[in-house]
């Protein structure tokens, strides 16, 4: 029997339930430090018990330096919804969910424990370094460039040939349409850092 053991009972975590379902795992329990139960599943142990529960493994937790952190010590299986559109030509790496809606086009690299979230697109030679995630609804056109553990929005966008930085948080609905080249939070249209 196919048995998935997913890392982080949260909301992010039963929507990764749900294409692991679709990806024909019949077994699904889950490893949470608080819960008890995740969309009908179980919660069998705590984060810290991974190594020793029999399964493949996901990490489903949205932030990017625990996900990094967990992902460290422990082999992944990616998951890909049955209904996303990706080029042939794409590389996605280990530990990523691409979730449903989602397109991806062609000489597209999408790195390792990265989040690919409801109806994102990303388009023509993307480079999506690992630890990234596109939240739902975002989109990055063509040549766009992500580094590590960047964080775009629901609903930002990114214009062609433009490369953010590692640790940047580009925040709900922002259009990002120069380089940024210092990590930071950055909102707006087109989007600035934000500094309080
Ligand atoms: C399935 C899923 O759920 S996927 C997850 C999707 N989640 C997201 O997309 C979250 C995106 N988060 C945001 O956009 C957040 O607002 C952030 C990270 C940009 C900023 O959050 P914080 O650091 O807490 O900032 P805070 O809320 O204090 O706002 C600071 C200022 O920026 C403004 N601001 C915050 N977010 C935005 C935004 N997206 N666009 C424009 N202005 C913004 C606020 O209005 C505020 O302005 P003010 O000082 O004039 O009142």
């Amino acid at each position: 029997m196919k048995k998935l053991v997913i890392l982080g009972a949260g909301g992010h975590g039963k929507v990764v339930a749900d294409i692991a379902v679709k990806n024909g795992y019949e077994e699904i329990v889950f490893l949470d430090d608080n819960k008890t139960s995740c969309a009908g599943f179980s919660v069998v142990g705590k984060i810290e018990d991974a190594a020793k529960i029999k399964g493949d493994k996901f990490v489903a937790i949205g932030d990017a330096n625990l996900r990094q952190k967990l992902m460290e010590k422990i082999k992944t299986v990616t998951l890909i919804h049955p209904r996303a559109t990706i080029s042939r030509r794409v590389t996605i790496g280990e530990g990523t969910v691409v979730m449903a809606g989602v397109v991806i086009n062609s000489d597209t690299k999408i790195g390792k424990g990265c989040i690919i979230n409801t109806s994102a697109s990303v388009d023509h030679d993307c480079t999506l370094d690992d630890f990234v995630h596109v939240s739902v609804g975002a989109h990055l056109a063509g040549n766009v460039k992500v580094a590590t553990r960047t964080w775009l929005g629901v609903s930002a966008s990114v214009i062609n040939n433009i490369a953010i930085c590692k640790d940047c948080m580009i925040g709900a609905g922002a259009v990002v349409v120069k380089d940024i080249n210092k990590s930071g939070t950055y909102v707006g249209v087109p989007a600035r850092l934000l500094t309080r």
